[in-house]
């Protein structure tokens, strides 16, 4: 009799495989600005999550906010263009979103900046990726989603209700349209007990 010991942590599926962006739905958020969402784009992503949380080199960043120094509530690291990803399936995802969007865009998704919340205490707050062409251009900002499922919250800088996009291990959502400039989003603490989640932001050069 086989025996797996080895059990899988989120998935049953050990192949890491890209699911085909065809069946990507976009939802209209107002302003001028749009959300894609793709459940389940990346299986087999165990082995990715657990290689990224052991091999990527991590940082704890702190900030200066009023008179204190805080910790940023979570570990970063940061891809440009030239770098080497961490792992290959994070190309083929980059050059999967570079096609799919090639004519909607009309530039390719270049760097890419990985977030690590170690648990429902990590976060990151309210905020529009304006540092650059965000705060005047449309742009598109891309995001693989590994580990427990988190929120992505959306809100309208002009005032309004905020939206909830659940995103679960191997789950894909793009913002694009005006998003970075008419809306904010977050990664609202969880009071739940939640474990580790990865995220991999891809966006295009120039875009922060
Ligand atoms: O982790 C996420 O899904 C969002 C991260 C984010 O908004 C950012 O790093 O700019
Ligand atoms: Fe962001």
């Amino acid at each position: 009799m086989a025996m797996h010991l080895q059990g899988s942590l989120f998935d049953q599926s050990d192949d890491l495989r890209l699911a085909p962006l065809d069946g990507i739905r976009r939802r209209e958020l107002g302003a001028g600005a749009w959300i894609d969402l793709l459940p389940g784009w990346l299986t087999g992503a165990d082995e990715l999550f657990a290689r990224l949380a052991e091999e990527v080199p991590w940082l704890a960043e702190r900030r200066q906010m009023y008179e204190q120094v805080v910790d940023v509530p979570r570990l970063l690291a940061y891809y440009g263009a030239d770098d080497a990803l961490p792992h290959p399936v994070l190309a083929e995802a980059r050059a999967a979103l570079t096609a799919h969007y090639a004519a909607e865009l009309g530039e390719p998704f270049a760097t890419a900046g990985l977030c690590y919340y170690r648990d429902g205490r990590d976060s990151v707050a309210w905020h529009g990726d304006r540092i650059g062409r965000g705060a005047r251009e449309n742009t598109m900002v891309a995001i693989l989603s590994v580990g427990d499922p988190r929120d992505l919250a959306l809100r309208p800088r002009r005032g309004g209700d905020s939206l909830r996009f659940p995103l679960g291990h191997g789950d894909l959502i793009v913002m694009g349209g005006s998003c970075q400039r008419t809306w904010d989003h977050a990664v609202p603490k969880s009071t739940r007990a939640v474990g580790p989640r990865i995220s991999i932001q891809f966006r295009p050069q120039g875009v922060r």
